[in-house]
């Protein structure tokens, strides 16, 4: 008999996800299947996007055998029927104060870095590129966390050194780097850019550092589809494309507008679930309808 979700004590809310205690040294980290845009969370959901996120997040931790934060599989006993599928069980950390973002691809804060002084949180680009540049190697472009609501400001290592220590954000950049480049490579070889990824680590109570939070998803990274790929050709998100195309050029609805987004139509929420399932069938070469939780 698995426990009810109200039986653990909620501690976290995020924009799309919930953390809560199942006790001293475990926490289960829940995904919904909220979606956000254009830094709006929409009013429609998008149904199993919580569970395909964490059915890749799950993959990569093995894929990638970095020592994490997982402290059980995805059926573990401890998960409550209601979000089996899109809860993991993990070890409660302390957590790391540095967003660790690492790029492969030049976009989004990266791009307007680069526009106004040539480089990404210190780091000096070559001249001339553009939207989509490939950074090669990939670089550590990390990011102090925002207040709720904030956009993450971007740092150099050096100011994270400052905050943590050289030793530690040595390994944070490493470590990062190390796993966003073999990611890349699992998602390249099947035909999908991984252009830019964010991590969190956190110590155990053994000292370790472990890879924590969600890894590799659509929500914590950008993915494009590698065959419309050109650089300087905005490149269109692989997974929210579609809502966003919808928003901008057929709801009526604006990003100058002040008023929330509207509904999605049940046409766009399913081509945008079979966007997420497709993308995780394809990286993980495993079939989504094995995966834990779902309709009865
Ligand atoms: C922002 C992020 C979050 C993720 C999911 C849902 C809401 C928030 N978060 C993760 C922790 C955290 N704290 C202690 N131990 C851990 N293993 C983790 C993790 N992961 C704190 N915040």
């Amino acid at each position: 008999m698995r426990p009810e979700l109200s039986e653990y004590t909620p501690i976290y809310s995020g924009k799309v996800r919930e953390l809560y205690e199942i006790d001293d040294e475990h926490l289960l980290l829940v995904a919904s299947d909220r979606i956000s845009a254009y830094d709006y969370i929409l009013d429609t959901p998008i149904p199993d996007k919580g569970r395909v996120l964490t059915a890749m997040s799950v993959f990569f931790f093995d894929a990638l055998g970095v020592p994490n934060h997982l402290a059980g599989p995805a059926d573990d006993p401890r998960i409550p029927e209601s979000v089996l599928g899109r809860a993991l069980v993990t070890r409660r950390l302390e957590m790391v104060p540095v967003e660790c973002v690492a790029r492969g691809y030049l976009t989004g804060s990266g791009l307007k870095e680069y526009r106004a002084g040539g480089e990404v949180c210190g780091v000096p680009l070559p001249d001339g590129l553009v939207d989509g540049s490939r950074i090669d190697p990939p670089i550590f472009t990390p990011a102090t966390k925002a207040a709720v609501g904030d956009h993450d400001e971007n740092v150099s290592f050096e100011r994270v050194a400052e905050d943590v220590g050289i030793e530690l954000a040595t390994r944070l950049r490493d470590l990062t780097l190390d796993v966003y480049t073999r990611g890349a490579d699992i998602a390249r070889e099947r035909g999908i850019i991984l252009a830019d990824t964010k991590f969190e680590f956190g110590h155990s109570s053994d000292g370790d550092l472990l890879l924590a939070d969600e890894v590799l998803t659509p929500d914590s990274s950008r993915y494009w589809d590698g065959a419309l790929y050109e650089p300087g050709k905005t490149l269109p998100s692989f997974d929210k494309q579609i809502v966003r195309d919808w928003l901008t050029k057929e709801s009526g609805w604006s990003t100058s507008s002040d008023t929330p987004p509207p509904a999605l139509p049940a046409e766009v929420v399913e081509r945008t679930r079979a966007r997420y399932i497709e993308a995780y069938e394809r990286i993980s070469g495993l079939r989504f309808a094995d995966w834990p939780g779902g309709a009865a």
